[in-house]
């Protein structure tokens, strides 16, 4: 199994003499290259101990360049979950809710346009997007047949 670097571990190497880089993900020692790269030393050692996909990316590399990477690897980039993410992760997934459905968690289901001969079921929605779609699609449903009641009882008279 590859060596996983963490991001602090790559940025201790970051001089002409001991050089790593990060390139998709992957951790290589370009220390034996810096001297050959055609494209000078001084964007290698730019970019020394850190994340140079966007650079490389930038520069639109050959394949022969992606070819010289592979025996220069080292390792991965060990993925790190930073501590407070879980917290965040849950508040934006209630604030989506919320933007969705654009009811604070709790609030009642929105009213009808014709209350009085309407009963929209009463549902504890709390966080329940489902319920809320269907108070809405039932009191639509049931005003516009009152609607058509009360037009047909007009035409009547
Ligand atoms: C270890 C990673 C890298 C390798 C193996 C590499 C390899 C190469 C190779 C083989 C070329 C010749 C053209 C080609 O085949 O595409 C080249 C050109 C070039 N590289 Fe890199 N490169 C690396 C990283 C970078 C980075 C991070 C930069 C930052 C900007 C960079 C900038 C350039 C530039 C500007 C040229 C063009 C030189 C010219 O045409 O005069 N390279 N590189």
């Amino acid at each position: 199994m590859s060596k996983e670097f963490t991001t602090s571990e790559v940025a201790s190497h970051n001089t002409k003499k001991d050089l790593y880089m990060i390139i998709h993900d992957k951790v290589y020692d370009v220390t034996s290259f810096v001297d050959e790269h055609p494209g000078g030393e001084e964007v290698l050692l730019d970019v020394g101990g850190q994340d140079g996909t966007e650079a490389f990316e930038d520069v639109g590399h050959s394949d022969e360049a992606r070819e010289i990477l592979g025996p220069l690897e080292v390792g991965t980039l060990k993925r790190q979950v930073r501590s407070g993410s879980p917290a965040l992760s849950t508040h934006l997934k209630d604030w989506k809710f919320r933007w969705i459905f654009l009811t604070p968690p709790g609030e009642a289901a929105p009213k009808t346009a014709n209350p009085s001969s309407v009963s929209v079921p009463k549902k504890d929605n709390t966080g329940l997007g489902v319920g809320l779609y269907a108070a809405v699609l039932i009191g639509g449903a049931a005003a516009y047949f009152a609607y058509q009641y009360i037009q047909a009882n007009a035409e009547k008279q």
